[in-house]
């Protein structure tokens, strides 16, 4: 299963729909991984939002991630947690997950990424590719040529994330991201679906696929 397009739900971005809305928008839109990401939400409301974004996202084919909380990952039966620089080690987290369990990182450049794999990250996204307003404490985007080193240094799928939409996403993609990684571009539009249509077939346009029409 590939990671073209890793939408992110977002409770103040997502026009008022909940996680598993916009999950369901985002897979019929084309999304081949949701990730749910809330830093509200308590524990056990948390894992509610996980079940119900799992059973959209099973009956899609779509991976699931979940932000920060591997407990919350199992216990929801997704495939997967995403790990910030400061969050569990993924070293950690690789020793008491199932071995097809995927754990994804955050990287800031080709020395993390490097890093991040040899302790069992299964993908790294590149964050930010480019300056966003949609996490406050992201800082500076890291640029294109930082994205090229990564993608130099590591074999696994590399995901860019921050700033990216329709205008830049080519781009991204043509420097050598496996996908993109979007909230604002996809769950912030009225037309959730059709943005990720848009999106996705724009990713597949700039890895040679079919040109969208
Ligand atoms: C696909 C993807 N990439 C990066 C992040 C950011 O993770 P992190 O640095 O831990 O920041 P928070 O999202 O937890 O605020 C992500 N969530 N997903
Ligand atoms: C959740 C997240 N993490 C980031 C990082 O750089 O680590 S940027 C980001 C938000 C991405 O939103 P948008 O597609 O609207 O720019
Ligand atoms: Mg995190």
């Amino acid at each position: 299963m590939g990671y073209d397009l890793y939408v992110i739900t977002d409770a103040g971005i997502g026009r008022g729909r909940s996680h598993a809305e916009q999950a369901g928008l985002a897979v019929e839109g084309g999304a081949d991984v949701v990730q749910l990401r809330d830093k509200a939400l308590a524990p056990r409301d948390l894992l509610a939002a996980a079940r119900a974004v799992r059973a959209v996202t099973r009956a899609a084919g779509a991976l699931f991630i979940v932000n920060d909380h591997l407990e919350v990952a199992l216990s929801a039966g997704a495939d997967g947690v995403h790990l910030g620089q400061g969050d569990l080690p993924v070293a950690a987290a690789r020793a008491v997950v199932p071995s097809d369990f995927i754990l994804g990182v955050s990287v800031g450049n080709a020395a993390e990424a490097v890093l991040a794999v040899e302790s069992g990250a299964d993908y790294v996204a590149l964050s930010p590719t480019f300056s966003t307003g949609s996490k406050a404490d992201a800082g500076p985007g890291r640029g294109l040529d930082t994205l090229r080193a990564v993608r130099a240094a590591v074999p696994v799928p590399l995901l860019a994330i921050g700033g990216i939409g329709p205008a830049n996403v080519g781009e991204v993609v043509r420097a050598g991201a496996d996908g993109v990684a979007v909230i604002s571009a996809v769950v912030g539009q009225e037309d959730a679906a059709g943005a990720a249509r848009r999106m996705k077939a724009l990713i597949v346009a700039a890895k040679g696929g079919e040109v969208p029409c």
